[in-house]
């Protein structure tokens, strides 16, 4: 089974947590899931470096990598993923959408109340946690 390395970036601004919706997409267990925005690195890139390019393109927006969080390891039907994740702050909350669904900017305690990509689940957990 491929295993892809995907970055995902918790973008918080001024006590709120970014989150994006996918579109319908090939495989049902992520269409139409939230997410924190991200993708998949380039041969040659840091995860820092894939981080900052994916937000600059998908949200047009310059954000600062600030923190590893946690890397989930994470199977679905088709393909395995390693999700890493980085606390990010941002200068500002305005976004161009280019590939998203939708998005919204939630309290960190209200972020269990999406329906998200399963391998999200654990950095929900996390986010939401008392210890965060
Ligand atoms: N960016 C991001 N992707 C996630 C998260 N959780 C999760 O399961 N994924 C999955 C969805 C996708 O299968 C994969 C990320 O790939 P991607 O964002 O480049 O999306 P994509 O498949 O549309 O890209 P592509 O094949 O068209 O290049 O990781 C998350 O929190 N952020």
């Amino acid at each position: 089974m491929k295993t892809i390395n995907v970055v995902a970036a918790v973008i918080q601004h001024a006590g709120q947590i970014l989150c994006v919706q996918r579109g319908v997409g090939e495989h049902a267990y992520v269409s139409e899931k939230w997410e924190f925005p991200g993708g998949k690195v380039e041969a040659g890139e840091s995860n820092e470096e894939a981080l900052a390019r994916e937000i600059r393109e998908e949200l047009h927006l310059d954000i600062v990598v600030a923190e590893f969080l946690m890397t989930i390891d994470h199977t679905y039907p088709n393909f395995r993923i390693l999700l890493h994740t980085y606390l990010c702050t941002a200068p500002h909350r305005r976004i161009t959408l280019t590939e998203h669904l939708s998005f919204c900017w939630l309290p960190t305690i209200e972020l269990d109340t999406l329906d998200w990509a399963a391998a999200d689940l654990p950095i929900v957990a996390r986010l939401v946690s008392p210890a965060f």
